[in-house]
């Protein structure tokens, strides 16, 4: 995988690449939610706890599907409050290489499928050694 952090004559970023160029299988995963395995949406009015479990639930997904949070190459994220943007992006920094982030989007939502949740966030990713077996 090629990350393209600072290309020649973009502007500066805060923790993704321009671009990141790859090849092999890909993976999507659908926008992840702050519920936990039994169901339960986690920390309501709690931006930090829902972007852990979030994370939690894309690695999951991602291991699931031979991959993991280390192959993402893009992230789109949705927040429901733009003042959350500091804690997600310290949370999303500790699960990311710096030197090799992905891409990511990031949009202001009005509000997600459930009146709790603060943050989903859907990622693109390459399966280095090909599908899952499970
Ligand atoms: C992912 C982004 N676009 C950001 O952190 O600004």
């Amino acid at each position: 995988m090629e990350h393209i952090l600072r290309p020649e004559g973009a502007p500066p970023v805060n923790g993704y690449s321009h671009a990141v160029r790859f090849t092999g299988p890909m993976v999507v995963v659908s926008g992840q939610v702050p519920v936990a395995p039994d169901g339960a949406v986690v920390g309501v009015g709690d931006a930090e706890a829902q972007v852990r479990q979030v994370y939690a639930n894309l690695a999951t997904a991602l291991e699931a599907a031979g991959s993991g949070l280390e192959h993402i190459v893009k992230l789109t994220v949705y927040l429901t409050d733009l003042e959350d943007l500091p804690t997600f992006r310290r949370v999303r920094d500790e699960h990311q290489d710096a030197e090799r982030p992905p891409a990511c989007s990031l949009v202001r939502v009005a509000g997600l499928v459930h009146p709790d949740f603060r943050v989903e966030v859907e990622a693109l990713a390459v399966a280095p050694d090909g599908p899952a077996t499970a």
